[in-house]
């Protein structure tokens, strides 16, 4: 299943209905439960004060920030703690929010923290079968499919064999902006044209041209990461039954599971048939075929069932759209708030292209600056600003801290990429500090880790830097954009929401006219 728990998302930890519970069950938890802030002996991580039963949960309700790594960055300021221990209900949690504390959970001691948590919300539906990258547990199956998504799904060769789906996407794209010019003035949603290509264009990457429910399965996926991007009731409490009694997250995930699961079958169904009258032709493989190739061979170390292949494919798909659509959203944001980087990068783009009718992949190669933009924007933005949870897999000691066995452990990816102690004018954008190419998102600089870093770290970024500049790199070749209603470039707003990613919480309307026109 493809469950990504893009991070804790306050709105959800603090809704009203989950603070009424607590309330209604406080007195007959207090009776059950032994608090405790850590065993005899332990030394654990700096962090707020705890109550009896709700943790520190007041903490970061309190903040009245509504995002979790704002939240959490807060807390972790105020309590001079670049490694914070924190209760979540009966949850043990430490977050990391220095470059140093980074490097010594994701390098240090990386296999230690290598699996994921499977909190209740979603531990039916691993059980049943459905584990796929995200949620795999550190172990040999996970291991396997680490190896075939980095050797075989997502390596540069087949990134690059799926280059006409993005160039198709992308020249659909510029084509429906170039008409809606036709009516000068009318603002349209970038935001939302820009997230139907990422999903259509991955959609097609991982099950090919012909997959006929897009929209139930987009649907689906929409649910099931709404659902497990905060926590229930029952994942504050998981010991507890009547906790788990009110908490009905389980149950809509694993309904939600089953939906995915079910359409995903019918690909399987589609592909299969499509193998058998020989009309797949390698070159043309998407990633379904790949995999449904990879279990015929068979001689692997843990057999692939179908339920792990489909689980896999529902993985990439919600790991790769979102967060590529979220970069889209802010990068055009970040622009439009700075002239000067936008007029840089437009100049940049339409020297190289010298009239062309369309940028291809080739161009992209020569675009330094807009490179440097996609950089500036996963600084500033990073879609999971906490990353994925890890968990624990053993007693650790981090920074002279104990962290027990079983403690959820985030990073605080975002907080590390602002922090003034780290970064000059932190708040600001400005493409440029990355023009010396000291520090890159590969996993090593951990003042920036936008894709996360050591054995858990994303597998996809050249997947999704090859949509992500095409695209850029098109908008502003073709376009000149304007900001509707004579709003001033600071007053862009650039409020956030939780969803899959971090996302921008308004659309992003933008007026444009037509600079270069494109081929149709
Ligand atoms: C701008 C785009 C993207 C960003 C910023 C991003 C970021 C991340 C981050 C922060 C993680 C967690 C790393 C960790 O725990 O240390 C992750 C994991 C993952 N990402 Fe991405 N990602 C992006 C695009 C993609 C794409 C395009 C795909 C696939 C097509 C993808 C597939 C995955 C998968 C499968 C995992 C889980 C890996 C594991 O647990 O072993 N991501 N990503």
């Amino acid at each position: 299943m493809v469950l990504v728990l893009g991070a804790l998302a306050m709105e959800q930890v603090a809704n009203a209905l989950c603070l009424f519970l607590v309330a209604l069950l406080l007195p007959v938890l207090l009776l059950k439960l032994n608090w405790h802030g850590g065993s005899a002996g332990q030394r654990l991580p700096p962090g707020p004060s705890r109550l009896p039963v709700i943790g520190s949960l007041h903490h970061l309700l309190f903040t009245r920030i509504p995002l979790a790594h704002r939240a959490m960055a807060e807390l972790s300021r105020r309590h001079g703690a670049p490694l914070m221990y924190l209760r979540l209900g009966e949850v043990g949690l430490v977050v990391a929010s220095s470059p140093a504390a980074a490097q010594e959970i994701m390098r240090a001691h990386d296999v230690a923290f290598a699996s994921r948590p499977w909190i209740p919300s979603v531990r039916p539906a691993m059980e049943r079968g459905a584990v796929g990258l995200v949620f795999g547990r550190y172990g040999a199956l996970w291991r396997q499919l680490r190896r075939i998504s980095v050797l075989e799904l997502l390596s540069a060769k087949r990134v690059r064999s799926f280059r006409r789906v993005r160039e198709d996407e992308t020249r659909r794209l510029v084509a429906a902006f170039a008409l809606a010019a036709a009516t000068p003035g009318e603002a349209v949603n970038v935001g939302k044209r820009v997230a139907a290509l990422t999903a259509d264009a991955t959609m097609r990457a991982m099950v090919g041209d012909q997959f006929e429910w897009r929209e139930e399965f987009l649907r689906a996926i929409e649910e099931g990461s709404r659902l497990v991007s905060g926590f229930s009731l029952g994942d504050l409490f998981p010991t507890s039954r009547l906790a788990s009694f009110f908490s009905r997250t389980a149950g809509q995930v694993t309904a939600v599971q089953r939906k995915t699961m079910e359409l995903m079958d019918r690909a399987v169904r589609q592909h299969e048939e499509r193998r058998r009258a020989g009309t797949t032709v390698d070159d043309d493989e998407d990633i379904l075929d790949v995999l449904l190739r990879v279990h015929k061979e068979g001689g692997l170390e843990v057999p692939l069932t179908m339920d792990i292949i489909k689980s896999l494919v529902i993985d990439l798909f919600s790991g790769g759209s979102d967060t590529s659509a979220a970069t889209l959203g802010w990068a055009m944001s970040e622009l439009m708030r700075n002239p000067g980087a936008m007029e840089k990068a437009q100049a940049e783009v339409r020297s190289r292209l010298q009239g062309k009718p369309a940028v291809t992949e080739d161009d992209l190669h020569n675009l330094r600056y807009l490179k440097l933009v996609i950089k500036e924007t996963l600084r500033l933005h990073p879609p999971l600003p906490l990353l994925l949870p890890r968990e624990c897999m053993e007693d650790r000691k981090v920074m002279g801290y104990d962290v027990p066995k079983g403690t959820m452990v985030l990073v605080n990816a975002w907080a590390i990429a602002t922090d003034p102690e780290h970064w000059d004018d932190a708040d600001a954008f400005k493409p440029e500090r990355f023009e010396d190419g000291r520090i890159d998102f590969k996993g090593t600089d951990f003042e920036f880790i936008p894709f996360g870093a050591g054995r858990r770290m994303c597998p996809g970024a050249t997947f999704a830097l090859a949509t992500v500049e095409l695209v850029l790199a098109s908008l502003l070749y073709h376009f000149d954009w304007e900001l509707p209603g004579g709003v001033m470039p600071g007053e862009l707003d650039m409020d956030e929401r939780m969803g899959m990613s971090v996302m921008r919480k308004n659309d992003l309307c933008l007026c444009h006219v037509v600079r270069v026109p494109p081929y149709v």
